[in-house]
């Protein structure tokens, strides 16, 4: 074979000459010429060819010299004399005569010099034309535009990249993403992966039980997406003016960061000296009461609120005491408990346990609930300031802010009373307000174990206190009248209608009217009124849902980043490591130091830092990913450079983590959670 196509290069070669060197021997004799043959009258040899088939009308179905003197024969119909069907067989051969149309100058023809081989070569068929029962070219290494099929994106095998066209490692650009095969192939047919674990392999086994199957989405292969690329979620970028994006662009908005930041330590917050006890379990214990004043109004005991630490668990919790309590009946505890931990509703703060203790000196009842850092209660947020600022009228609270907290109780009182529970404790002083106007009831559960055995009001009863109570929060707060000074219901309710909207007043005006004589009033009921503020609040609450979301998508991507470079950092610089001398400083370590200097420590020509942050990230995600693109790598003092790809970088950095990881007792960072 590789006979044949040498004779046949040679003898396009050939052939081709005459032509080439007219055109200065850069262009390939345009073969339409060479076939044609009928050149006999033109130059001078004045045969006659009307029995052999002219092979313009061979290969191409016409011939454009018919009228122009090509003197062979145009019809195929024709039958051929036995001679020019010989002539005709050979297709293309040496003794084939030049056809040069008339008034076109000739070249002196000369006798051609044809090796034996070229002699014998097979017949040349141009690619993509002639008739299409052609056998394939076996020439499969020539350039065969015909050949190349249009690049139509299918169902990407990441187990197997030579279906995927992906093997060619000596490409210009071959997707790092074909290198995966080993890994992709033992994967489950789900196709999970794991793009920031080391050992694929060993992850590939619990991938189908860590990632379960959605039922929603067919276990169809994947494709890979771009990894290189910094791209969290497009939607929900700020409109930020284009000096402003550099930075805000990467991460979370700055005043979430900042609210996010001061929970965190808050809730890291501790108190040494607090002369506080450690309980059973619970340590740290810090007080979250913002007055010494003891107040029993609420439970009927003065109570206090701390926030402490579970050794069990690690996480912190609000702790509610009871000051004095003596509990008589140990299931009132258990009972109580077993009913509340059922209510979990994004309204209340979800109760956990109850046990008493003597720590504080005396007999306490301790409440444990959920924490939520940097809360107030409604009384301090709106009602407090005011009224401690008696030359400041209280300003009003806004309507949709009200609205927002009606919505917010209803769903909690949803909860509750479906669960056949009342919340009972409903006042300013004990519903706490986080961020956002967001709002939980908080002390629910106490009263009922309090007055466990005290209590014979049916739970009915009390549901429908709940609905008065609930309507005099609401009262409170858009009056900013404290709840104990809300003497005149009626008068109240008047005030509403000069700032708020007559829904508003009727809302609050139906809660705390008392149903007549044999009706009672539902919290569903209730919820049927108000549907189009919830709809609203839903929706809201929804919006609010996606910006997280994407501000989420954002710090995952940098997630990613973050971690490579920490792993980086766990490389470069680092000195000797298992008795080899400047480990970091020498092989591939040395390649990863200068990468390091290569992304952080960038420097204009004038010597100028360049921090510019938009190429940290770029090249810690080409990284991550290993992508072909290469990198020019040089030495602080200039005297070595090296030109490597991020493919062999990232190996180079796998290598040399593996290396420590091996030589740590820990294994890898991250690895146990
Ligand atoms: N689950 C909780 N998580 C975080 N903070 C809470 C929690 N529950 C209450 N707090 C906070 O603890 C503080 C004290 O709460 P508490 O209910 O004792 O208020 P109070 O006004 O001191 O009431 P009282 O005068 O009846 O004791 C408030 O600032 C409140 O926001």
């Amino acid at each position: 074979m590789a006979a044949t196509r040498y004779a046949s290069n040679d003898l396009r070669r050939q052939v081709g000459s005459p032509r080439s060197k007219a055109r200065g021997g850069l262009l390939p004799l345009p073969l339409v010429c060479c076939v044609h043959s009928s050149g006999a009258l033109a130059d001078g040899h004045g045969v006659e060819n009307k029995d052999t088939l002219c092979r313009n009308i061979l290969i191409y179905g016409h011939c454009r010299y018919e009228d122009q003197g090509c003197t062979f024969n145009h019809d195929q119909n024709k039958p051929s004399s036995p001679q020019a069907d010989l002539a005709s067989k050979k297709a293309f051969n040496v003794d084939s005569p030049a056809f040069t149309p008339a008034g076109q100058q000739t070249a002196p023809n000369k006798k051609t010099t044809l090796s034996s081989q070229a002699a014998n070569a097979a017949p040349f068929t141009p690619r993509g034309v002639g008739t299409p029962n052609q056998q394939p070219s076996t020439e499969t290494s020539m350039f065969n535009p015909a050949a190349i099929r249009e690049f139509t994106p299918q169902n990407y095998d990441i187990a197997n990249p030579n279906a995927n066209g992906g093997t060619q490692e000596n490409g210009l650009y071959s997707d790092p993403f074909t290198t995966m095969g080993s890994m992709g192939s033992n994967l489950p047919s789900a196709g999970q992966f794991n793009m920031y674990a080391s050992d694929h392999n060993a992850l590939a086994g619990s991938g189908a039980t860590f990632y379960p199957q959605h039922g929603a989405f067919p276990a169809g292969p994947l494709q890979p997406p771009n990894y290189h690329l910094y791209q969290p979620f497009d939607c929900y970028r700020q409109e930020l003016q284009p000096w402003q994006r550099a930075t805000y662009d990467f991460f979370m908005p700055a005043k979430m960061r900042e609210e996010l930041q001061k929970k965190m330590f808050a809730t890291q917050q501790v108190m040494p000296n607090s002369g506080l006890p450690q309980l059973e379990h619970w340590h740290s214990l810090f007080p979250l009461d913002t007055s010494n004043r003891k107040n029993a109004a609420s439970f009927g005991y003065p109570s206090w609120a701390y926030k402490a630490q579970n050794s069990r668990n690690g996480r912190h919790y609000a702790l509610r005491r009871l000051e004095g309590y003596r509990l008589t009946n140990e299931k009132s505890i258990l009972t109580v408990m077993k009913e509340w931990k059922k209510i979990k509703n994004a309204n209340v703060v979800t109760v956990h346990e109850a046990f008493t203790t003597r720590e504080f000196g005396d007999s306490s009842l301790i409440f444990a609930y959920d924490y939520h850092p940097l809360s107030k209660t409604l009384l301090e947020h709106h009602l407090q300031a005011a009224h401690g600022n008696r030359f400041r009228a209280p300003s009003a609270v806004p309507e949709n802010v009200l609205w927002g907290y009606i919505c917010q109780i209803t769903n909690a009182l949803k909860a509750i009373h479906s669960n056949k529970l009342a919340a009972r404790c409903l006042e300013p002083g004990k519903i706490i307000l986080s961020d956002n106007n967001r709002i939980r009831l908080g002390g629910c559960s106490i009263l009922d174990v309090v007055q466990f055995e005290s209590n014979t009001r049916p739970v009915q009863e009390l549901q429908q206190e709940d609905l008065v109570k609930f309507g005099r929060v609401i009262l409170s707060v858009a009056t900013g009248a404290l709840p104990a000074h809300l003497n005149n219901v009626a008068a109240g309710l008047d005030s509403l209608a000069a700032k708020y909207s007559a829904n508003l007043k009727e809302a609050v005006t139906w809660l705390i009217t008392p149903p007549s004589a044999g009706e009672s009033k539902s919290i569903e009921n209730f919820i049927g009124g108000i549907a189009a503020q919830m709809t609203t609040f839903f929706d809201l609450s929804l919006q609010d849902n996606d910006e997280k979301q994407s501000h989420l998508a954002r710090e995952l991507e940098n997630g990613r980043i973050a971690r490579n470079t920490m792993k980086l950092q766990t490389i470069v610089d680092r000195g000797d490591l298992g008795g080899v001398q400047s480990w970091s400083e020498t092989g591939d370590r040395y390649q990863l130091k200068l990468f390091r200097d290569y992304v952080f420590h960038r420097v204009e020509a004038d010597g100028k830092p360049n921090l510019s942050i938009g190429h940290m990230l770029s090249c810690m995600s080409k990284l991550d990913a290993g992508i072909d693109e290469m990198v020019v790598l040089t030495s602080r003092d200039n005297e070595s450079v090296f030109v490597l790809t991020y493919r062999e970088l990232r190996q180079m950095f796998d290598r040399a983590f593996n290396e420590l990881v091996k030589h740590s007792k820990t294994g890898a960072p991250g690895a146990n959670n």
